[in-house]
């Protein structure tokens, strides 16, 4: 009788498994780079050595080309490529590629996560609710920054030193956009601000977890990981329980306020009425509170960690500078004087360095590469003649072009916080090389209150410390893979006065 030991059956899966997941390239497409090792292919550089394999390879290959990651083909997209997809948005989808990191589905279990339909009411809502109401926001922005500062930064009037600040500045933005989303009252409680700050640190871990499985097939990393969930454990949970624990007393009051003073009920400005002016919201039904909670939720991924990390590495950028926070003191000190100490939009307009240097600080996020998508077409041509199939990974070779010479001069690499100065370019200006909120259809329609949030804090910042990084020097960034992260380095916060 033959005897089939372990390592032999390892051996024939190995096979099966190269012979299975061998990448296969048409006529048409862009190259593959050549790799070595079957099956691991281009993973290893990909993960331990990104922003030089990326850059050889483009150097060697061209400004789109494929790589072997994971078990799967995935092409890389740089100048004119990486255009073509913010212009033909109905042939590439990041909701599905983003819902394999963040299985949003799964979490969300009542509004279904994000999908392209979802996307789409999102995105009016941040335009007409967020974005488009600046001018009744900014009031209570202002007010809740400085409560934020006051909390989490504190007098200093002896030197505090803040580690990895990212978690700090996140408490601060996260306050201001409570007060907007679900209004004063349901606001004022801690537990409902920490449950909006927290959300996405929550779900932080699942992005970590490396996609090995994927080598076997993409479903079974996404099974997986979402394995827990289907067991019960879900980290959104408590924080929708803790959410609508506080907005349906909220909703209770203003219906009856609604009752009582009929067309003279003066509507609340925040996102929680938004949602109560929706055809379908009867919060009596028992899966129609969760289902807009859901929603918020949402609104809270895109908004609190996205924002609060611009603020947190412009903070770090500025803190390795000296020289250029005393500039953008002496700007901020005469809108101050202007506008005593109230700021209006035409106020945050007026800050032009600072808009300058946020900007910059945008550009230089390091994130190698960005916005994974799946071409969902049959088939796409780009305007460079290559041609790829459907159901395609692509991602975007960000760093590239928010660093190219061509678009940005000679010096692109380097840190002018002022190159943006007088160039009628200001930091919400979205165009071929600018892509930080992407581009075409789906461009960030948030952009507008997250630059006016991070300047805003910015400017308050400024005006009440002194800060310095603790090692006197500028701090890079962590860099996770293609990914970065601000540094966690020390921060010395030191009243003015
Ligand atoms: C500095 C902060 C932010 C950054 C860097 C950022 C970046 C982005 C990027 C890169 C996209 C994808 C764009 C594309 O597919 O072309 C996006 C989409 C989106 N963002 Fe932001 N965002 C920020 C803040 C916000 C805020 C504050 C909100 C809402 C209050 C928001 C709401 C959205 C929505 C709804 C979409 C989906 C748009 C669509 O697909 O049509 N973002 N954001």
């Amino acid at each position: 009788m033959i005897e089939v030991s372990i390592f032999q059956i390892y051996v024939v899966f190995i096979i099966i498994l190269y012979i299975i997941r061998r990448p296969r390239i048409g006529k048409d497409e862009p190259p593959l780079v050549p790799y070595t090792i079957p099956i691991l292919g281009h993973t290893f550089n990909y993960i331990f050595n990104t922003k030089k394999f990326i850059k050889e390879c483009k150097e060697q290959y061209g400004e789109c080309f494929s790589i072997y990651v994971f078990g799967h083909t995935m092409t890389i997209l740089s100048r004119s490529s990486l255009t073509d997809v913010f212009r033909n948005p109905d042939d590439f989808d990041l909701t599905s590629a983003t819902n394999e990191i963040l299985p949003l589905h799964q979490l969300l279990i009542y509004n279904g996560g994000t999908c392209r339909e979802s996307v789409k009411f999102h995105a009016k809502t941040t335009r007409e609710q967020v974005s488009g109401k600046l001018d009744t926001n900014i009031g209570v922005v202002q007010k809740y920054l400085l409560k934020g500062m006051e909390k989490w930064i504190g007098d200093c009037n002896e030197p505090k030193i803040v580690y990895s600040a990212w978690n700090m500045v996140n408490g601060i933005i996260a306050l201001p956009i409570a007060n907007i989303f679900v209004g004063e009252e349901a606001a004022s409680h801690e537990d409902l601000v920490k449950s909006l700050e927290n959300l996405a640190f929550d779900l932080g871990p699942l992005f970590m977890i490396p996609p090995i499985l994927s080598f076997i097939h993409q479903k079974l990393h996404e099974f997986v990981i979402t394995l827990p969930m289907k067991f019960g454990w879900n980290p959104v949970s408590r924080h929708r329980e803790t959410v609508m624990n506080r907005v349906r007393p909220v909703i209770e009051t203003r219906l009856k306020e609604k009752n009582m003073l009929g067309e003279n009920y003066k509507p609340y400005n925040d996102l929680l009425e938004y949602y109560m002016n929706q055809p379908d919201f009867d919060y009596t039904k028992p899966k129609n509170l969760p289902y807009h909670v859901d929603n918020l939720f949402v609104m809270t991924f895109v908004s609190v960690n996205t924002t609060s990390r611009a603020a947190a590495d412009a903070l770090y950028d500025l803190a390795g500078r000296p020289e250029l926070l005393n500039e953008l003191y002496e700007e901020a000190l005469t809108i101050d004087r202007e506008c005593n100490g109230s700021l209006t939009v035409a106020d945050v307009k007026k800050m032009v360095k600072l808009d300058s240097f946020v900007k910059e600080s945008l550009r230089h996020n390091d994130n190698i590469l960005n916005l994974v998508h799946y071409m969902i077409s049959k088939s796409f041509t780009f305007s460079n003649g290559f041609t790829i199939p459907g159901g395609r990974k692509i991602i975007l070779y960000t760093d590239d072009m928010l660093k190219s010479k061509e678009y940005f001069g000679v010096d692109a690499e380097e840190f002018e916080p002022f190159r943006f100065l007088n160039k009628t370019s200001p930091a919400t200006k979205v165009d071929r090389s600018y892509i930080v909120f992407g581009g075409g259809r789906h461009a960030c329609p948030g952009r507008f209150f997250a630059i006016y949030e991070t300047k805003m804090f910015l400017h308050k910042l400024i005006l009440k410390y002194k800060v310095s990084t603790k090692s006197g020097k500028i701090e890079d960034k962590l860099l996770i893979g293609p990914f970065s992260l601000p540094s966690q380095s020390g921060i010395v916060f030191e009243n003015r006065n």
